[in-house]
């Protein structure tokens, strides 16, 4: 049978290549900083304009579907996911390293219906890597299959976190706590891209074994959470229940006896979900 969101997931790639077009070239240029939720959570007029554009062309298309996008959040519009098909959009996934011309950003584009992910997109644009996931039909970049890693061993895994953009003592207390228990398994190293969907891409690639963060929002995760699960992987909470897209918390995972030992590992705690903030607007 033909795929019915086929088309979708055509147009879901098509403007996310455009819209890393847009983002490569602001690179080369002028990025003027903004703040949103503190002084280093950062977002500039690119952010903003590229999910204009994704909404708007989708919109064109599918005039009926709904949107979860980080600005448009930011801006006040609800982060609602209901059974309706929704596409969950982060315009720029690393905008820390955008700012910075660190070289790691990504598009990313999460289809989701009956508030399950149908297919996820993610285009590292400087890198020209386009990662895509249908449900039940595989993860692939650049049209080649992904596989992630069979090393079970986590004394030989290399795993992927971010320090986030909250800068209370506390919250950064336990997220160096959690990281030295993960490097004293020991693990063979720990990196971060600064983006947590092309960390997401690399466990998806089988080149870290896994990547957990504390603070991500669903625009972060969504897209590759099915790369990481349609390439092999395990999705977990950070304390070992169900993975949640709207609770902040994710590991994503080679394996289940990876995933276990980060579990033991990890100081859990708690943010606001990201659908428990009331809409600005009306
Ligand atoms: O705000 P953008 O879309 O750049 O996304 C976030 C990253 O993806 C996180 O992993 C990372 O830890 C940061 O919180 C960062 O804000
Ligand atoms: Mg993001
Ligand atoms: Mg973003």
């Amino acid at each position: 049978m033909a795929d019915p969101w086929q088309n979708a997931m055509d147009h879901a790639v098509a403007v996310a290549r455009k819209a890393g077009e847009v983002v490569c070239d602001a690179l080369r240029g002028d990025r003027a900083v903004m703040t949103k939720s503190s002084v280093v959570d950062l977002v500039t007029q690119t952010d903003q304009k590229v999910e204009q554009l994704i909404i708007q062309s989708v919109k064109e298309k599918f005039p009926t579907h709904r949107f979860i996008g980080e600005e448009s959040v930011a801006a006040g519009e609800p982060c609602v996911l209901s059974d309706s098909p929704t596409w969950i959009i982060d315009p720029i996934d690393g905008t820390t390293n955008f700012v910075h011309a660190f070289p790691f950003v990504a598009i990313s584009i999460g289809f989701a219906i009956n508030k399950q992910v149908e297919f996820g997109v993610v285009f590292s644009c400087v890198e020209d890597k386009m990662f895509t996931a249908r449900r039940g039909k595989g993860a692939f970049c650049n049209g080649e299959p992904l596989q992630v890693s069979r090393q079970e061993a986590v004394e030989q895994a290399m795993v992927a976190t971010e320090f986030g953009s909250d800068r209370d003592a506390d919250v950064v207390d336990k997220i160096f706590q959690s990281l030295r228990n993960i490097l004293c398994l020991p693990v063979h190293g720990v990196r971060g891209a600064g983006s947590a969907a092309i960390n997401m891409c690399l466990v998806a690639s089988g080149c870290v074994e896994a990547y957990y963060e504390i603070g991500i929002h669903v625009w972060d995760v969504a897209a590759a959470s099915l790369i990481v699960s349609e390439a092999g992987g395990v999705l977990m909470d950070v304390d070992g229940g169900d993975v949640d897209l709207m609770s902040r918390r994710i590991i994503a995972a080679n394996s289940k006896t990876i995933t276990e030992r980060l579990v033991k590992a990890i100081v859990p705690f708690s943010l606001p979900r990201d659908d428990a903030t009331p809409p600005k607007k009306s």
